[in-house]
C-alpha cells in the first residue's frame, strides 16, 4: 500500500538538498551572513555605550556624554544598514534556492509516469504544488531570515554578556530551562491544534460551498433552516478552534514572560552584588541588564518561529520527495532512427490482476498508418497511451525507430486525445508550445493545413487573440484543429490520434478527417477510430476486443473476410444511410 503513496523525503535528505543549492550561491550566502553578523556586533555597542553614559552621570562628568550619544546614533545607523543588506541578501538567496527547488519539482512532476500519479492520487500532487510550495515560500521570505538574524543576535549577545563579566552570563542562563520547557510544551501542542483548526475551517468552507452551491435544491426541499443550522455549527466549531489557538499563544508568551522575569531578576541581583563588591561599575551592570532585555525579542521570535519552520520542513520533505522518484528516462538515451513502431508482448492492468491488454504484438512500418477499432473498453485508448509513452506497460516493450521509450523517443511521438487542452494565452503562443521558434508564417501555414485559417482570421485579433480560460472560447472542433496544428508544428515521427475527431457533427467530421489525414501524411500514424471512414483510409486495421487483437488486415480484406470487422462496418454504413 505504501508503495502507492507519493514519497516523502527524510528531513536530513531535504536539508542536504537545500545545502547543495545554497552552495551554488556561496558568495551571496557569505555576504548575507557576514552582514548579519556585523549588524549583530554593531548592536552590541549600544548597551556598553549606555552603560558608560550611566557611569559618567554617576561620576558627575557630563562632558563626554555628547560624544557617546553621537556614537550611539552612528552605531544604530551602521546596524540598520548592515541588517538591511544581510536580510535582503538572505531573502534573495532563499528565493533563488526556492526557484531551483520548484523547477526540479515541476520537471519531475511532469515527467512522472501517469500510473505513479494515479496511484499516489493527483490530489496529493496538487496539494504539494500549491499548499506545500506556499508554506515553504512563506518560510523562506519571512521566517528563515528572521530566525537567522535572531539566532545571531542571541549568540553574540551571549558573548557580550560574558565579555562584561561571566557571572552576568551565568545569571542570564537561569532563564534557559524555562524557555526550553516552554518551547517543548508549545511544540507538543501547536501541531495538533493547528491541524484541527485547519480541518475545522476546511469543513466550514465545504459547508458554505454545499449550502450556497446547492441553494436552489435547499430552497426547493425547504431545507433552509437545517442548512443555516449546519453552517452555524461549523462556524462555531471553527471559531472555537481559532480561540483555542489565540489562548495557546497567550499561554506561550506568558511562560516566556516568566522566563524573562527570572533571567532579568537574576542579572539585576548579580549586578547589585558585583557593584557592591566593587567588581563592576553601575554602568557595566546597566549594560548587562540592557543586553538581557535586548534578548527578549529575538528569543521570543525564534521560539515562535520554531513551529513555522517545522511545518515548512515537513512541506519541504514533500516537495523534495517528488524529486526523488526515479524517472523512466533512465532507460538509455538512444534517439529513434525512424518512425518504426514495435510493441512486443504488451500487457497492462489498471487494477492488479485485471489485465486490460493481454500481451499485444503490434508492428507499424515507418510512415504506415494503423487504425484501432472495436467496441468500447476493448483497450484502444490504453494501447494508444502506451505507444505514446504516456503509460508504461506492466510487461513487454515498446520501441520506436529501434530505440526503447525514453525522453528522446517521447519527444518524437505526439498523442492527441479527445480532452484537448487549450492553454490560456494568445493563440500563437498556444501553437508555439509545440515549436517555440516557429515564425508567424509557419503558424498560419499549420492552421491552414488543418482547415482553421478561416475562423482564426475572423477572430478579433487573429492569431494574437487570447484563447482558453478567461479568453475567447473555442468550440470543441476548433480546439481539436489547434491540437492537430500543434502536431504539424511539432513534426513528430509518430502521431497518435485517439478519438480526435469524435466530437464534431458531419461537416465538422469531414473537415477534421481531412485535417487528420494531412497530419498523418509522411509520418507513422495510429488512429483510434470510431468512425469507419477513418479506418478505411488506414494501411492496416486492428480490431480490438477485450484487450486482444481479434482481427487484423486492410479494410477491404477484412470486409471481404466477413468477420467481426465486416459486421461492425455494415452496421456503421447502414447507420449513415
Ligand atoms: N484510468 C483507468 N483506470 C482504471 N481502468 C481504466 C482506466 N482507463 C481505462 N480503464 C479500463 O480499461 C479497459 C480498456 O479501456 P480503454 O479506454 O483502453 O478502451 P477503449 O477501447 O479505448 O474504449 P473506449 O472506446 O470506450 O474509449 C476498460 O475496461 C476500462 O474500463
Amino acid at each position: 500500500m505504501s508503495a502507492n503513496v507519493l514519497p516523502i523525503s527524510s528531513p536530513q535528505r531535504s536539508r542536504r538538498v537545500i545545502w547543495q543549492e545554497i552552495r551554488h550561491h556561496r558568495t551571496a550566502a557569505i555576504i548575507g551572513l557576514s552582514a548579519l553578523i556585523a549588524a549583530a556586533a554593531a548592536s552590541l555597542v549600544t548597551a556598553p555605550l549606555l552603560g558608560s553614559i550611566v557611569d559618567l552621570v554617576v561620576a558627575q562628568e557630563p562632558g563626554p556624554v555628547g560624544e557617546r550619544v553621537l556614537a550611539l546614533a552612528g552605531a544604530a545607523l551602521v546596524q540598520a544598514v548592515l541588517a538591511w543588506v544581510g536580510l535582503s541578501t538572505i531573502a534573495r538567496l532563499g528565493e533563488e534556492v526556492l526557484a531551483a527547488l520548484r523547477e526540479s519539482f515541476v520537471q519531475h512532476a511532469l515527467a512522472l509516469p501517469l500510473e505513479r500519479i494515479e496511484r499516489g492520487g493527483s490530489g496529493d500532487l496538487t496539494s504539494r504544488v500549491t499548499e506545500d510550495v506556499a508554506m515553504v515560500s512563506d518560510a523562506v521570505r519571512t521566517a528563515v531570515p528572521q530566525f537567522v538574524q535572531s539566532a545571531l543576535v542571541i549568540a553574540l549577545t551571549g558573548v557580550g554578556l560574558i565579555a562584561l563579566d561571566w557571572r552576568f552570563a551565568v545569571a542570564a542562563a537561569l532563564a534557559v530551562p524555562v524557555q526550553a520547557g516552554t518551547s517543548r510544551w508549545y511544540m507538543r501542542r501547536s501541531g495538533p491544534v493547528y491541524a484541527i483548526s485547519r480541518k475545522a475551517s476546511a469543513a466550514e468552507q465545504q459547508q458554505f460551498l454545499e449550502s450556497i452551491g446547492g441553494a436552489a435544491s435547499v430552497r426547493a426541499f425547504g431545507l433552509a433552516g437545517e442548512h443555516v443550522e449546519l453552517v452555524r455549527r461549523r462556524v462555531d466549531a471553527s471559531l472555537q478552534h481559532m480561540v483555542g489557538i489565540v489562548r495557546l499563544h497567550m499561554r506561550f508568551f506568558a511562560r516566556l514572560n516568566l522566563a524573562e522575569a527570572i533571567g532579568l531578576s537574576a542579572v539585576l541581583v548579580a549586578g547589585f552584588w558585583l557593584v557592591r563588591a566593587d567588581q563592576v561599575t553601575v554602568g557595566t551592570a546597566s549594560a548587562a541588564a540592557l543586553y538581557f532585555a535586548n534578548l527578549f525579542g529575538p528569543i521570543n521570535a525564534m521560539l515562535f518561529l520554531l513551529d513555522t519552520l517545522q511545518s515548512a520542513t515537513a512541506s519541504l520533505s514533500r516537495i523534495v520527495g517528488i524529486s526523488e522518484i526515479p524517472l523512466p528516462a533512465a532507460i538509455g538515451a538512444d534517439s529513434p532512427r525512424d518512425g518504426l513502431v514495435e510493441a512486443n508482448g504488451v500487457r497492462h492492468a489498471y487494477v492488479e490482476g485485471h489485465d486490460v491488454l493481454h500481451g499485444l504484438d503490434v508492428t507499424i512500418p515507418a510512415g504506415g498508418t494503423v487504425a484501432l477499432v472495436g467496441g468500447s473498453g476493448g483497450g484502444k485508448s490504453t494501447l494508444a497511451a502506451i505507444l505514446a509513452g504516456i503509460r508504461q506497460p506492466d510487461h513487454g516493450s515498446v520501441r520506436i525507430g529501434g530505440a526503447e521509450m525514453n525522453e528522446a523517443v517521447q519527444s518524437r511521438v505526439v498523442l492527441v486525445t479527445q480532452e484537448v487542452h487549450v492553454f490560456a494565452g494568445p493563440l500563437a503562443e498556444d501553437l508555439r508550445l509545440a515549436a517555440p521558434n516557429a515564425d508567424e508564417n509557419q503558424l498560419l501555414d499549420a492552421l491552414a493545413q488543418v482547415g482553421a485559417a478561416g475562423w482564426v482570421a475572423a477572430l478579433p485579433e487573429g492569431i494574437e487573440t487570447v484563447v482558453g480560460e478567461g479568453g475567447h472560447d473555442l468550440s470543441p472542433q476548433q480546439s481539436q484543429q489547434l491540437a492537430l496544428a500543434r502536431v504539424l508544428l511539432a513534426d513528430p515521427l509518430v502521431a497518435i490520434l485517439d478519438e480526435a475527431t469524435a466530437e464534431a457533427g458531419s461537416t465538422g467530421s469531414r473537415e477534421l478527417d481531412a485535417a487528420a489525414e494531412r497530419v498523418l501524411a509522411g509520418r507513422t500514424g495510429v488512429l483510434v477510430a470510431h468512425r469507419f471512414s477513418q479506418a478505411a483510409l488506414a494501411d492496416q486495421v486492428l480490431v480490438m476486443e477485450g484487450g486482444r487483437v481479434v482481427e487484423q488486415g486492410r479494410h477491404d480484406e477484412l470486409v471481404a473476410a466477413g468477420g467481426r470487422y465486416a459486421k461492425l462496418w455494415s452496421a456503421w454504413s447502414a447507420g449513415r444511410h
